[in-house]
């Protein structure tokens, strides 16, 4: 079964045509790698599939498990329930800094819940042991009281994905979750959404800067170039040779080994946590 269908998807800022007529399927349980240059179109077709942002208008249509999430640019009225199944990682700015990293991994639950349950802060207790759970899972626990702003980089990224273990997202979309990373913390990232690709069956769709990790954790690769897909296959048949071809001087931004490790940038603390739930709760039960 197709866990993500794109069909003829299509997207313009401006003058610039960021997706041009995209098609792909991704099944069921898979683990793909995105890549290509900057600019490429990959952190737009992310998220035209998470239903963040609309397909070009008139045209296109985005299935998730076999249901219409948009067509023609237009989200379908059950979009809203279907993003639920749908977690989203970002490079950066995944977790409200302010909130302590417990509640963060439980607004994974924002979704599910009643929006004034989620508006008050109102979690059990059983969702609370659900979430530490999850912050034990991704190798965490002992964070799980401090604000998020304190993490590294790669504990922020690992906190991103025990929220979407709470979320219980069928589809995971990570949109260039280690560019920020080290590689040691870059691998223990990469090794971990793997890990719940593997044993939770979730599809998982890895956005990358760097091919060499598309052939260390993926079977198959969909490469991008201007906006459209220019191979979508095997990924160890991504050879250094075969890059060059399809992408010529920019294929360096692909090949080269990770760049010194940046730390990830500190979120800043913007208004107090009651506003912060607030915000997050409407946002979901809004969209
Ligand atoms: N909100 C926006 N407004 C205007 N142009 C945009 C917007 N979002 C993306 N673009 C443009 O669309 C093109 C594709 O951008 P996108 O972010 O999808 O590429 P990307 O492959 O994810 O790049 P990167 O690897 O640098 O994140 C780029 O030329 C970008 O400047």
């Amino acid at each position: 079964m197709n866990a993500i269908r794109v069909d003829k998807v299509s997207k313009r800022f401006g003058q610039k045509q960021a997706l041009s007529s995209v098609d792909l399927s991704i099944s069921a349980g898979e683990m793909v790698a995105l890549i290509g240059a900057s600019g490429s179109g990959k952190s737009t077709l992310m998220r035209i599939i998470a239903g963040l942002e609309h397909n070009e208008q008139g045209v296109g249509r985005v299935e998730i498990f076999g249901k219409p999430l948009q067509v023609g640019g237009k989200l379908d009225r059950n979009a809203r329930e279907m993003r639920r199944e749908i977690g989203v990682i970002f490079q950066q700015f995944n977790l409200v800094g302010r909130l302590p990293v417990l509640t963060n991994v439980l607004t994974g639950l924002l979704g599910r819940i009643p929006s004034w349950r989620g508006t008050l802060g109102l979690f059990s207790r059983a969702e609370k042991a659900l979430a530490r759970e999850a912050l034990g899972r991704v190798g965490i626990p002992e964070v799980a009281w401090q604000r998020a702003s304190t993490l590294s980089g790669g504990q922020q990224q690992r906190a991103a994905i025990a929220r979407t273990l709470v979320q219980k997202a069928k589809i995971l979309l990570a949109d260039e979750p280690i560019a920020s990373l080290d590689p040691s913390s870059a691998r223990r990232v990469m090794d971990l959404i793997a890990e719940i690709n593997r044993t939770d069956g979730i599809t998982a769709v890895v956005s990358l800067h760097q091919v060499e990790y598309a052939r260390r954790y993926c079977a198959r690769t969909i490469a991008m170039r201007d906006g459209v897909v220019v191979f979508d296959g095997p990924s160890l048949a991504l050879t250094n040779d075969f890059l060059r071809e399809l992408y010529g001087t920019s294929s360096e931004e692909l090949i080269l080994p990770d760049a010194q490790a940046e730390p990830a940038r500190d979120l800043k603390p913007t208004r107090d946590i009651a506003a912060e739930l607030r915000a997050l709760s409407s946002a979901w039960h809004t969209a």
